[in-house]
């Protein structure tokens, strides 16, 4: 066994981004990741029945997005956390929906609740760019395929005062714009930080090891000093606590559920949480839980939010719908998938989204909320109607609540130790909910401006206030958790300090969403990985 600079636990984008950027400053990181491999470049072998050759597993062919949910054996998802969470390397980027927006000067703004310190990004979300860069016609070809439902959609923004742009040209401008879906895809395959820093990071074979089926129970803790990291693997040091050089440092990037619970029971966070651990049958879970003098109080789990977005679904003559996104892995069109296979362009080269859109609503408490838009051909299982309708005809619009979004929820554990939402953060503000309610209606009013397109949901027997008023919260979910670990300047109301170090430790850090204090305006990956180069920075400049 070896000790080690730094010891990253869990592979996502967060994760991913610090082990590489450590490793290219020379220093030996182990980075330990509980699920196995994703895509084909990872080891990944799952591919489709009608996918020869085989390198082309479900995580490499972004046409598959639509049918993680289909299918027996669904191992990809983490078992012990109650909504969806990516468990293999690349974590929730190995099972998203590839959607990649270059962070804005806003998304780091002191008024988007960051500390003094944060806000100079460009140069690190320009890093990103230069590592992963967007596509926005990810097809190999060049062509965009299944384009009706983003040009009746455009028809009805342009009625609207929207204008059509490159949205990942002009990051800041997210003010009655719309265009192209941006993919954080290359080749016609899912990439992300795993066909790029990761592949740099193994490339550095003195100073990188990775291992997969490994989870990290805890950090090994002597009051605020991490000496290691508990392992299940006893080949990584004695009783599997992989160990610290001296001087060495854990970064936690386990995502906002998996980091929070490693922290609970190393005995970090709120008491509620750890009182759970210490009542728990689990040998596993409380070996490392110190007695209550030494537990270290901070807000682990509070101050979270998630995108609320509600979905419409339309019809018009003119659409594909496409039903087949659900069948892509198991009966897809035969000459989309003999398409695909040749040279990875066609339908399956993107995830279904077509089209983004945004604008700002100033709300009744004076504060500004934008509203991210999400088009995409097909969304029948969201045609919550009983009055006919031509299926084949669908196409369904989300509307998401992004910056500005006041609401705020809890996560945590159960008593099973699983990861759940304690306070659901939809709707606490109902300014926000108003806010959603009013920009479906501006939607819906401009239906009329576009020959030949008919709104399937909600239906005319409902109004939109009471359908998103009693839209569950398990539809509403966007599964961009951020908050629950957030950077700040005080232990009261933060975890991590503004060099992303848990207060009141010594050596131990987190890099993943978790503490991005508020959403960004779109999915949050872009922001996630330029917070990631950031802060790996601030790490290392640390004495
Ligand atoms: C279905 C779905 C669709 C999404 N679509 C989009 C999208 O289109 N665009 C976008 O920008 N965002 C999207 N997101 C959100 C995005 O994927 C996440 O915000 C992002 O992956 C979070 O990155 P992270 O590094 O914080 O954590 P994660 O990606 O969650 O990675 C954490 C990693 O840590 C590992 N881990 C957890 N616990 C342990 C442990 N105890 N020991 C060792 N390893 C551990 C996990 O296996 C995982 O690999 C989507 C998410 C989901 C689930």
């Amino acid at each position: 066994a070896s000790a080690y600079d730094y010891i990253v636990v869990g592979g996502g984008p967060g994760g991913i981004i610090a082990a590489d950027r450590l490793s290219e400053a020379g220093k030996t990181v182990l980075l330990l990741e509980r699920g196995g491999p994703s895509t084909a470049q990872t080891g990944g072998t799952y591919t489709p029945s009608w996918g020869i050759p085989t390198n082309l597993t479900k995580f490499d062919i972004p046409g598959a997005f639509e049918t993680f949910w289909g299918d027996a054996d669904q191992y990809w998802w983490c078992d012990d956390i109650s909504v969806w969470a990516g468990c293999l390397i690349g974590g929730g980027g190995s099972v998203n929906a590839g959607l990649y927006w270059y962070a804005s000067d806003s998304d780091f703004s002191l008024a988007s609740g960051w500390p003094t310190g944060w806000q100079n990004h460009a140069p690190y979300t320009a890093k990103v760019a230069a590592r992963l860069p967007f596509t926005d016609h990810p097809s190999t070809d060049g062509r965009r395929y299944l384009e009706q439902s983003s040009t009746v959609m455009g028809q009805l923004l342009n009625s609207q005062g929207y204008a059509q742009t490159t949205i990942n040209a002009r990051p800041d401008v997210k003010e009655h714009v719309f265009g192209f879906s941006s993919y954080d895809y290359l080749g016609g395959k899912r990439a992300g930080p795993v066909a790029t820093y990761l592949q740099t990071a193994l490339a550095r074979k003195s100073l990188t090891t990775v291992k997969l089926y490994t989870p990290v129970s805890a950090v090994v803790r002597t009051g605020g000093i991490i000496i290691g990291v508990q392992t299940n693997n006893t080949s990584l040091g004695p009783q599997g606590v992989a160990q610290l050089r001296p001087g060495g440092r854990v970064i936690l990037s386990a995502g906002a559920f998996g980091t929070s619970r490693i922290l609970y029971q190393s005995g970090i966070g709120p008491s509620d949480m750890l009182e759970i651990v210490q009542r728990s049958g689990s040998k596993v879970a409380k070996a490392h839980l110190p007695p209550p003098a030494q537990w270290i109080d901070l807000p682990v789990g509070y101050s979270v939010s998630d995108n609320p977005g509600v979905t419409l679904v339309f019809t018009h003559p003119s659409v594909d719908a496409y039903d087949s996104w659900a069948n892509a892995w198991t009966n897809p069109r035969p000459a989309d998938a003999a398409q695909y296979l040749k040279d990875q362009s066609g339908v399956y080269a993107d995830a279904s989204v077509k089209l983004n859109f945004w604008r700002s609503y100033v709300g009744e408490d004076k504060k500004k909320r934008w509203i991210q838009g999400t088009v995409r051909p097909g969304g029948v299982s969201y045609a919550m109607t009983s009055f006919p309708f031509n299926a084949s005809q669908v196409f369904a619009v989300t509307l998401y609540l992004s910056t500005g979004l006041t609401s705020r929820g809890r996560i945590g554990i159960d008593s099973n130790l699983n990861g759940v939402p304690l306070v659901q953060p939809y709707f606490t503000d109902p300014v926000d909910e108003a806010t959603l309610v009013t920009a479906i209606e501006d939607v819906i009013a401009s239906v009329k401006n576009v020959s030949g397109l008919k709104l399937i949901t909600p239906d005319n027997t409902t109004t939109v206030a009471d359908f998103v008023h009693t839209y569950a919260d398990g539809n509403l979910l966007s599964n961009h958790w951020v908050g629950a670990n957030k950077v700040g300047i005080s232990p009261a109301s933060a975890v991590v300090d503004v060099n992303a170090k848990v207060f009141n430790t010594s050596n131990l850090f987190v890099v993943d969403a978790s503490i991005i204090p508020s959403l960004p305006y779109g999915n949050p990956t872009g922001v996630i990985m330029s917070a990631a180069e950031q802060a790996v920075a601030k790490i290392l400049a640390l004495k």
